[in-house]
């Protein structure tokens, strides 16, 4: 499709703009930040893994370069190398060839400079809420009253100072992905890496956490790269998306999200989002590869014989 053309859509006469349109706001914010240098930068990077007898190439040739203070989601389908890609950039893995530049320096494992957010739950269970929030901050060498201070400061920005003293398993699942946020953050990341952090919770629950998630990020100086597999939340929250294609994992395209921010919920029914979310779905489906996370669309299930029952009244 020619920027500037008009999809038409399943719904019958409406159409919906292209998704490469900015809005000018949108325009203006993405100029100011293609302006900040990038904190985080993926050069050139391979990876490929080797097994008995054979290897699979998880990324060929990526390259990408994440703004300072820039949101980015990345998605695309099952075995695409998201979880590869992220891993490599929190030091968890090595890449083959190629480097990761934190602040154009090349980084080899972990370090405090990257905070890492998982999909499961991983607080401490030992510690209570507060004493897990001070880890990190103790860990970087700062005493133990200075760590409870700002330990406490960061429950009050996620709102759950009136939990300091309870345990994880006293929390509901949202409320455990507060604290690790909190946690992560609390030991001062240049960027924060999300790894479906939130794909463990009931929809209402995650919708909120996309929003506190928005609302500190907007106080604070942090960078975010956020793998999902829900195209929404990836719309919903990025600046810019980034498609990785499988077989081998490949860059496919760099989306820029034509919402305004402060992002609100009415947005996900606007034409900008449904554009957006229309060209994600067609590029994915694309690849050719079932998603074994997506709904299943016409399941046919196999019912033994004797199972079977009508609702025609006897
Ligand atoms: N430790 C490993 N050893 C061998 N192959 C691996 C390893 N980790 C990942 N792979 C392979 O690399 C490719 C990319 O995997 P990866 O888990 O990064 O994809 P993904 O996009 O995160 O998938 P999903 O969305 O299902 O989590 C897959 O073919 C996978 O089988």
């Amino acid at each position: 499709m020619e920027k500037g053309e008009w999809l038409m859509t399943d719904k019958a006469e409406h159409t919906l703009p292209d998704y490469r349109d900015l809005p000018p706001d949108v325009a203006e914010r993405m100029a100011q930040i293609k302006k900040r240098d990038y904190v985080l930068k993926i050069d050139h990077v391979t990876k490929e893994f080797v097994q008995k007898r054979s290897r699979v190439k998880a990324l060929d040739d990526i390259e990408f370069g994440v703004h300072r203070r820039e949101l980015v989601c990345v998605v695309g389908p099952s075995g695409c190398g998201k979880s590869t890609l992220i891993r490599i950039l929190a030091g968890l893995e090595d890449p083959t060839s190629g480097h990761i530049l934190m602040d154009g320096k090349s980084v080899h494992g972990p370090g405090a400079d990257r905070g890492m957010v998982f999909q499961k739950y991983t607080l401490f269970p030992w510690l209570d809420v507060c004493q897990n929030v001070m880890f990190g901050i103790e860990m970087a060498g700062v005493s133990r009253l200075e760590a409870q201070r700002q330990a406490l400061q960061w429950l009050q920005m996620i709102g759950l100072e009136q939990f300091a003293k309870a345990y994880p398993h006293q929390l509901s699942g949202g409320m455990q992905q507060r604290v690790a946020i909190a946690r992560a953050l609390a030991a001062s990341p240049r960027v924060l890496l999300m790894d479906e952090s939130f794909s463990a919770l009931d929809a209402q629950t995650r919708t909120k956490m996309q929003n506190y998630l928005m609302e500190i990020w907007r106080k604070i100086d942090i960078t975010i790269v956020f793998i999902t597999h829900d195209l929404d939340e990836a719309i919903y929250l990025a600046d810019r998306i980034l498609v990785l294609k499988p077989n081998p994992g490949r860059v496919e395209e760099v989306i820029e999200v034509p919402l305004s921010r402060p992002r609100r919920a009415e947005q996900m029914t606007s034409d900008e989002f449904l554009a957006t979310k229309a060209h994600l779905e067609e590029l994915i489906r694309s690849f050719g590869v079932p998603d074994e996370n997506a709904e299943d669309e016409d399941v046919k299930i196999d019912l033994p014989l004797l199972t079977l029952v009508t609702d025609k009244v006897e």
